[in-house]
């Protein structure tokens, strides 16, 4: 029995009820404001779900000065919380038809609408550009997405017959989940296409937990650790560095640019037809999905090899292990600090952060860190809430020269997924991540790109699949409650009827969810989430801040090796920090484009009198490295 009074499991570390408080906090606001700092008010271990994952116990070093690989042993008490291939952990109880893993059905007990059919309804698609944001705001979150969550389906036969029609329920294999297209479907009836390919995702049952209802495990460390750059295992990271001089392994082009290297047969991981072409090996497999998401990962990789270049000169006698993992840290420093200090502002609202706790300090060390809170990724936030912001994915991504023009004809999104060789050609690298921080983003709303919603993963077909179908499909597969309990998770009132949803919602929008689902109890989160009107200031509505609030305050407020503590070993120097401080997206940009001159300071932001373009020179003056230099 450990000091809380519950008795410890040996083969798992926890399985407690649902948080009572949780389920009756008024707001996470209201509960901020009563409880300091914290955004449910989350106080111990006994008052969380902790994830049943049969966590073994692990020996860990309470002096290591760097985070582990796999996220283990962050956490000294509970040395499995945040881990790679442990479980997401839920809010609310898990919603599944036979309270353990079949997807829930409706109030009346059949099957939920379509997620195609909703899809359609309540999601078209449309170009809506944002007035405000660059797409950096897009593909920041997806790095972030990618550091902190990866499902993985499950093997299967085809889960849809070859003639795309559905297979009969009794033949389908039980790591199935296919969505049915309606026959009058706008866009695939034309190719007779009656069914979507959609599997089940690896859950703890498969980590052999007898754990009920089944929580999903994923693939990364919980934590925002760069594990995509990196990798969530000691022997991923391994494969992943030279071993000399700190570097990360990366291929130099004959003109000189780095980029990551190739895994072994790109035929198999890219939409390529030789093994000669570019597909990149990194931390996270998600690499290679679109030119933009290359380019950040290449962002990530030069910084390090920068770092460590800068490091040598500093600090001569540096072995490879200490450059390697004092970049490391940098690096992950870097992620999490334009991540709280320029990207959570803009997602969740200036005041929210600052009021919740999450936002950065501008001197000093923080000490919000709590050894009780888990870190975990929310099943919610994974498989809901931060999924909201595929609306901001564009059609195309603009190749954009150092007069801010055109540089070339735009690449269209569908035309290049999986394909990532084109970054390289002569000027291109700079000419994406130019356009990253100049074209806008699409808005936050209910209107998507037809080149995710049909046309994703068309390789060179003309028959793509549908992303938002597929995250409502996902919803259902990972057990995540209806629309209404996240209403009271977040401090509005149950509905009872569909025009209690007024409060949210615009009529016509109610309207619509009245003509798809039997219920206002049978609306999926997602769904529900989306309809409702964004929040002034924000990128998101009030059933999707509170949980993402959540979740971005258990990432800092969970995590010892936060780049604001002074508590590990290994913390950053007061000197150091400011440095750290210092840096923002435009740094990063300015440091690992090719040869890019200019950039606006707050790289989010659209260009504009008030966030005009700045020679990078002047931008990188503020990176001094002399902190890093140690007397021996
Ligand atoms: C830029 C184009 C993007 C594409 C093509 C894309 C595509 C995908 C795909 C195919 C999945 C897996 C869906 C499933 O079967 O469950 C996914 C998951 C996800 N996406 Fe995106 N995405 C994009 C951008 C973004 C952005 C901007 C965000 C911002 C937050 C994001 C957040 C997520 C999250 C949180 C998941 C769940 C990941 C997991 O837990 O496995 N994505 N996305
Ligand atoms: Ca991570």
């Amino acid at each position: 029995t450990d000091t809380n009074g519950r008795t410890r499991r040996q083969s798992f570390i926890d399985f407690l009820p649902w948080n009572s408080r949780i389920g009756t906090a008024d707001s996470p606001a209201a509960a901020a404001t009563a409880g300091g700092t914290m955004v449910t008010g989350a106080q111990s271990v006994a008052q969380q779900n902790v994830a049943d994952v049969c966590l073994t116990s692990i020996p860990c070093n309470p002096r290591a000065r760097y985070r582990s690989f796999d996220g283990s042993c962050n956490n000294l008490q509970q040395p499995g919380w945040g881990s790679v291939n442990t479980a997401l952990v839920r809010l609310l109880p898990a919603a599944y038809q036979d309270g353990e893993s079949r997807p829930r059905l409706t109030s009346f007990g059949r099957v939920l609408p379509s997620a195609r059919l909703i899809r359609t309804t309540l999601f078209p698609e449309r170009n809506v550009p944002d007035i405000r944001f660059t797409l950096a705001v897009m593909q920041w979150a997806q790095v972030v997405a990618h550091d902190v969550t990866l499902l993985t389906e499950k093997s299967a036969p085809d889960c849809c017959a070859s003639n795309g029609k559905l297979l009969p329920i009794e033949t389908l294999h039980p790591n199935c989940f296919p969505i049915p297209v309606p026959a009058n479907d706008h866009f695939y009836s034309r190719f007779g296409t009656a069914c979507l390919p959609a599997k089940r995702t690896v859950s703890s049952d498969d980590f052999g937990c007898t754990l009920k209802p089944q929580q999903k495990v994923i693939a990364t460390t919980h934590f925002l650790d760069a594990s995509l750059v990196y990798g969530a295992t000691g022997q991923t990271a391994g494969n992943l560095r030279s071993f000399r001089a700190g570097r990360m392994r990366a291929q130099i082009t004959r003109d000189g640019r780095m980029f990551m290297p190739n895994v072994n047969t790109p035929t198999q991981s890219c939409n390529v037809a030789t093994n000669t072409e570019v597909c990149y090996r990194s931390g996270d497999g998600r690499v290679n999905q679109h030119p933009d998401m290359a380019v950040s990962q290449v962002a990530l990789l030069r910084l390090h090899n920068f770092l460590v270049t800068e490091f040598a000169q500093l600090n001569p006698q540096w072995t490879d292990e200490i450059l390697y993992q004092e970049a490391r840290k940098f690096v992950i420093a870097i992620i999490q600090h334009i991540t709280y200090n320029e990207f959570l502002p803009i997602l969740l609202g200036e005041n929210y952060v600052r009021e919740n706790g999450i936002s950065t300090l501008k001197q000093g060390y923080s000490n919000l860190y709590n050894s009780n809170i888990n870190p975990s990724t929310l099943a919610s936030f994974a498989g809901g809430a931060f999924r909201s912001l595929h609306s901001l994915v564009p059609s195309v991504f603009n190749l954009v020269n150092e007069d801010r023009e055109n540089g070339g004809a735009p690449t269209r999104f569908s035309e290049w997924m999986n394909k990532p060789g084109i970054i390289q050609r002569p000027g291109n690298y700079d000419m994406f991540l130019r356009g990253i921080a100049t074209q806008p983003q699409q808005a936050q709303d209910i209107f998507f790109s037809e080149e995710i919603t049909d046309l994703l993963f068309r390789a060179n077909g003309p028959l793509g699949q549908d992303l938002v179908a597929k995250d409502i499909q996902r919803g259902r597969d990972m057990g995540i409650p209806s629309y209404n309990h996240f209403r009271t998770l977040c401090g509005l009132p149950k509905a009872t009827t569909f025009d209690d949803l007024r409060d949210v919602m615009d009529e016509e929008r109610i309207e619509r969810l009245v003509k798809i689902y039997p219920t206002v109890d049978d609306i999926d989160y997602l769904v529900g989430g989306m309809l409702e009107r964004i929040i002034p200031g924000t990128l998101t509505t009030p059933s999707f801040r509170c949980v993402l609030g959540e979740g971005f305050f258990r990432y800092k407020a969970g995590d010892r090796f936060f780049y604001e503590y002074d508590i590990s070993p290994g913390a950053f120097s007061p000197d150091q920090l400011s440095v750290i401080r210092r840096f923002s997206l435009s740094t990063l940009i300015c440091l690992t484009g090719d040869n890019i001159q200019t950039m606006q300071r707050n790289a989010f932001l659209q260009i504009n009198p008030g966030n005009a373009l700045v020679p990078c020179r002047q931008i990188l003056t503020e990176l001094d490295l002399a902190p890093w230099r140690f007397q021996s």
